[in-house]
C-alpha cells in the first residue's frame, strides 16, 4: 500500500481565506497523490490548528449526503486520483448540543474514491489545558478502528489525532479492535517536537502498527508548527521523515510486516490486563 503524507504549511493571516486554503490543498491532493492508495494531510488545516477564535465561524455542520464546504474540493479531487483521502479534520458543528452542552468538535473525515464520507472521528482527548479545545469543543466518544475502502483496504485503520497520541491506552484499544495502521493528522508545535518524534515511535513499537502521522508546517496564530511527518513501521524503523517546512512523503508500506513483527515477536501475546 502506497501512502501520500502531505505536510501543509500555511499562516493565519488574512491573505489566504479558507476557500483558497481548500482549493489549494486540493491542489495538492491532484498533484501528490496519484499513485497512492491512501493520501493524508493534517489537522484543522481548513479552521486552523491554532486559530480558535476562529474555530467557531469556520465551523460546518456533518449531515449525510453533504460535505462541510473546505472539503468540496477535495471530494473532487480524490474523484480524479481515485485514492483514499483522509482529510485532517475540521471544525465539525452539530446541532445538538454535546454532553457538556457545546456544539463543535474536532473531527476527522476520511473520504473514499469516489468522494464519499468513508469513516469519521472526534477527537477524543482535547488539547489546551483549560483553553482552546477543552473550552470550546466537546470530547469524542468513540474509538475509531475501520477496513477503509479499496485501494486503502490492505491493512485495518485506526483513527486519531495530535494530543490523542499523549495516551497510550487509547491504541491499545485500537489494537484490540484489529488495527494495524494508526493514522494521525496533527497540528503539533515545534517546541514539543521531539516528543511528537518519540511518541509515533513507541505508538508503533508498542502497539506493532504502521504508524502514519501528518503534521501542519508553518505559524498558526502565532504558534510555530513542528513539521517532521512521519512514517515508522511496526518495528519503530522511520521509514520516511519530513523537514520543517511543507513537504510530501511518499511511502511504501511493506503491509505484510504488521503480522510478521506480530508473529516473529508476539510482545502483544505477553500483556497482563
Ligand atoms: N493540536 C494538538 O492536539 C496539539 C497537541 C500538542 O501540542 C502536544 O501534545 O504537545
Amino acid at each position: 500500500m502506497k501512502v501520500a503524507v502531505i505536510q501543509m504549511a500555511y499562516g493565519e493571516g488574512a491573505d489566504e481565506p479558507v476557500a483558497d486554503r481548500a482549493e489549494r490543498a486540493a491542489g495538492l491532493v491532484r498533484e501528490h497523490g496519484p499513485g497512492h492508495d491512501l493520501v493524508v494531510l493534517p489537522e484543522l488545516w481548513s479552521a486552523g490548528g491554532f486559530a480558535a477564535k476562529e474555530w467557531q465561524e469556520r465551523s460546518q455542520p456533518l449531515v449525510p449526503g453533504e460535505l462541510p464546504q473546505a472539503l468540496v474540493p477535495l471530494a473532487a479531487a480524490v474523484r480524479d486520483v481515485g485514492a483514499v483521502l483522509h482529510t485532517g479534520s475540521v471544525v465539525e458543528r452539530s446541532e445538538e448540543a454535546g454532553p457538556e452542552g457545546r456544539h463543535l468538535w474536532n473531527t476527522s473525515v476520511v473520504l473514499g474514491p469516489d468522494g464519499e464520507v468513508a469513516a469519521t472521528y472526534r477527537k477524543i482527548h482535547r488539547f489546551g489545558f483549560g483553553g482552546g479545545e477543552p473550552v470550546l469543543m466537546e470530547a469524542g466518544a468513540d474509538v475509531v478502528v475501520t477496513d477503509l475502502p479499496a485501494p486503502a483496504d490492505a491493512l485495518t485503520t485506526g483513527l486519531s489525532t495530535c494530543y490523542d497520541l499523549r495516551f497510550p491506552e487509547l491504541y491499545r484499544l485500537q489494537v484490540d479492535l484489529g488495527a494495524e495502521l494508526l493514522v494521525v493528522p496533527a497540528a503539533w508545535p515545534a517546541p514539543r517536537v521531539e516528543a511528537w518524534r518519540l511518541l509515533l515511535r513507541a505508538r508503533a513499537i508498542e502497539n506493532q502498527c504502521f504508524v502514519v502521522a501528518c503534521n501542519t508546517a508553518g505559524e498558526h496564530a502565532g504558534v510555530a508548527m513542528g513539521g517532521r511527518s512521519a512514517v515508522v513501521d511496526p518495528w519503530g524503523t522511520v521509514l520516511a521523515e519530513a523537514g520543517t517546512e511543507e513537504e510530501v512523503l511518499s511511502v511504501e508500506l511493506d503491509t505484510g510486516q504488521v503480522a510478521t513483527a506480530r508473529r516473529d515477536f508476539p510482545v502483544l501475546g505477553d500483556r497482563r490486563l
